[in-house]
């Protein structure tokens, strides 16, 4: 920001023909600014609650010559603070919202109307005066705005967790106001004063309170609600005394130094995009300590903390039960008993049965810093699974997550999670899962648009150019979703219409991995077991529609298409297993 020495003197620092708002007005910081609009020029509307300190203030503004009206009220009506404006003065151009009051008490002591009170004062207030004045600065391309916040709101303060949170959501709030505003010329920026006025004056010292002169900050405030100030907008400076810093964001990712901003690898976000880029850019190269740049390899407890995307290890257990769930609500029938009959000598779980312990781990991975996340919008977009093991039909297990990578597709974003789950005593590794959610909507920060070769999780696996070796076709139930779903993938997607019209459905979809687990159901039946599969999911499939597993044995690989019959729509791609026995035949007949 260029910032002249003496905003109060300097020539091109005036605001002739210019209305300001100042709520609070009535004494302090808010007097202190409205006389200094009125010096220089500006139509000044007084807003207080006190009559008597608006008057006077709008008393001493016309004495000397200067354009004042009082409007006495709380900052909470908004609409008439700014209709004084319009009507004295037949417009307005600045607010600086600064009334405030304090509740202070221990967090234990404070009650809810302290709570209330101040949030109301602060935050709605704030909120109602900017919501009262934007139409007019949106309509005439023209506004300032200077919110008040507070250093407490920046860094907590004992016995102030009411003005602490008001004061940081006025920071948030004005920098919205700010990447709202820019292109109708409306700069929003943020204060943190700290002055002698009536409201510190309950809690400073009487030296405090005379040293740290509220004409201090005008000058500041002066500049930033002038036309002088043609860019800097969703800012927040801490002012005191004739000192004032710019407070940015600094962000260091790396573990060791997370508390130490001293270098140059540190950065300062300004928009959600670029805080969302560096966490984005870092994920992917943190699997080992050798990947990892900032990681001392030689330090196995830096090289741990470098795993900055581990999610603790969560346990996890299955029964005989809920394998047959699983296997029922993929399809399994009364008549294949070797799935649906736990007293069978061949009792045992479908092999896509492996990516069911993710549900239960993934619940720790969270991905609403995503911008503009929304969970309706969230769709499978591809699975991977690794059998490392023979599979128990029941036991006690430990998972472990971690996001592995997020890539920007532009209208979404793409974010890769890998879940190990091992035998609780063996410490073995059973499944691996790596799961890519494609969130319509949330991409477009700037990050990363491929990902690296994750060799089969991330294969093309093209179908050869000649009729399938096998083709298996299934008829899902109309209540497939509702069975599916106890398995452990809740999502509403599959079963509320309201939320699947959320999403862009006009009913519930199927879960993707259900049409994973049929047609692996299918590769198992026409070619034997397998120790992975892949696939993309490239289409809806709806429960009651048709499923047509198209199969071609490739070597020790059986790369398959799954199309919806009803339809003639792809909805699985891409996809393939490595079998056990790569010299199984095509089984011709099924
Ligand atoms: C713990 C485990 C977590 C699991 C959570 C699972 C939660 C479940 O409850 C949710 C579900 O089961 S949803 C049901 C299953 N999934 C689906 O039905 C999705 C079907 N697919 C589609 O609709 C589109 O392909 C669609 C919308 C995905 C993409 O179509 P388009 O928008 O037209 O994309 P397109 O223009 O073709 O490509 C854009 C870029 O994105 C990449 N891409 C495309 N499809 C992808 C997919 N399925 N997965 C990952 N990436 C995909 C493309 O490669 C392209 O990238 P680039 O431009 O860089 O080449």
């Amino acid at each position: 920001m260029k910032l002249p020495s003496n905003p109060q003197s300097s020539p091109e620092v005036r605001y002739d023909g210019k209305t300001a708002i100042i709520t609070g007005a009535g004494q302090g910081l808010g007097r202190a600014y409205a006389l200094m609009y009125a010096r220089l020029g500006a139509n000044v509307v007084v807003n207080d609650v006190s009559e008597k300190g608006a008057n006077a203030v709008v008393e001493e503004i016309t004495r000397a010559g200067g354009k004042a009206a009082a409007t006495v009220g709380s900052v909470e009506d908004g609409d008439a603070i700014v209709k004084v404006a319009l009507e004295k003065f037949g417009g307005a151009h600045i607010l600086v919202a600064n009334a405030g009051i304090l509740r202070d008490k221990s967090f234990t002591a404070m009650t809810e109307q302290e709570w209330d009170a101040v949030l109301a004062v602060h935050l709605r207030g704030t909120y109602k005066c900017v919501k009262a004045v934007w139409p007019v600065f949106l309509k005439q391309k023209y506004g300032r705005i200077v919110n008040t916040a507070s250093q407490v709101g920046i860094y907590g303060n004992f016995g102030q967790a009411n003005y602490s949170t008001a004061k940081a959501a006025i920071i948030g709030f004005t920098r919205a106001l700010a990447v709202e505003g820019r292109k109708y010329n409306i700069l929003a920026n943020a204060i943190a004063p700290s002055a002698g006025t009536a409201m510190t004056m309950t809690i400073w010292p009487q030296e405090m309170v005379d040293a740290f002169k509220p004409d201090y900050i005008a000058p500041i405030v002066g500049y930033l609600t002038s036309e002088a100030n043609e860019e800097t907008s969703g800012c927040l400076f801490e002012i005191m005394g004739g000192w004032a810093a710019q407070t940015r964001v600094a962000e260091d990712g790396r573990w060791d130094l997370i508390t130490n901003f001293s270098d140059d690898r540190v950065v300062y976000p300004t928009t959600p995009q670029d805080a969302l880029e560096q966490m984005a850019n870092n994920f992917g190269h943190v699997e080992d300590g050798d990947d990892d740049p900032y990681a001392d390899p030689e330090d196995p407890e830096l090289v741990a903390k470098a795993k900055r995307n581990v999610e603790p290890p969560l346990d996890f257990s299955y029964t005989e039960r809920d394998v047959i769930l699983y296997n029922l609500g993929i399809g399994a029938t009364e008549k294949e008993l070797q799935w649906t009959f736990e007293g069978d000598d061949d009792f045992s779980a479908l092999p896509t049965f492996g990516v069911i312990p993710q549900f239960a781990a993934s619940g720790g991975i969270s991905l609403d810093w995503l911008p503009n996340y929304n969970p309706a919008k969230l769709l499978h977009g591809e699975q991977y699974l690794a059998i490392k093991g023979p599979i128990p039909t029941s036991g006690d297990f430990v998972n472990q997550a971690r996001i592995l990578e997020v890539l920007d597709k532009g209208k979404a974003a793409a974010v890769t999670s890998v879940v190990e789950t091992k035998d609780k005593d063996t410490g073995k590794v059973i499944f691996e899962n790596q799961s890519t959610v494609f969130i319509r909507g949330a991409g477009g920060f700037g990050g990363k648009r491929n990902g690296k070769d994750r060799g089969p999780a991330s294969a093309a696996n093209a179908p050869p150019q000649r009729k399938p070796d096998a083709v298996i076709e299934e008829k899902t139930l109309p209540q497939q979703a509702a069975l599916y779903r106890l398995s452990g993938d809740l999502n509403p997607l599959h079963i509320q219409p309201e939320f699947a019209a959320m999403g862009g459905f006009d009913k519930p979809i199927l879960h993707g991995l259900c049409s994973f687990g049929i047609s692996g159901k299918h590769v198992l039946k026409a070619f034997g077991p397998y120790k992975d599969i892949k696939t993309r999911f490239a289409g809806v499939v709806y429960p009651g529609e048709t499923l047509v597993t198209e199969m071609w044995k490739e070597g020790g690989k059986v790369i398959f298409t799954t199309k919806v019959k009803e339809r003639n729509a792809t909805v699985l791609a891409a996809a393939a297993a490595t079998l056990v026995d790569s010299g199984a035949p095509a089984k011709a007949k099924l």
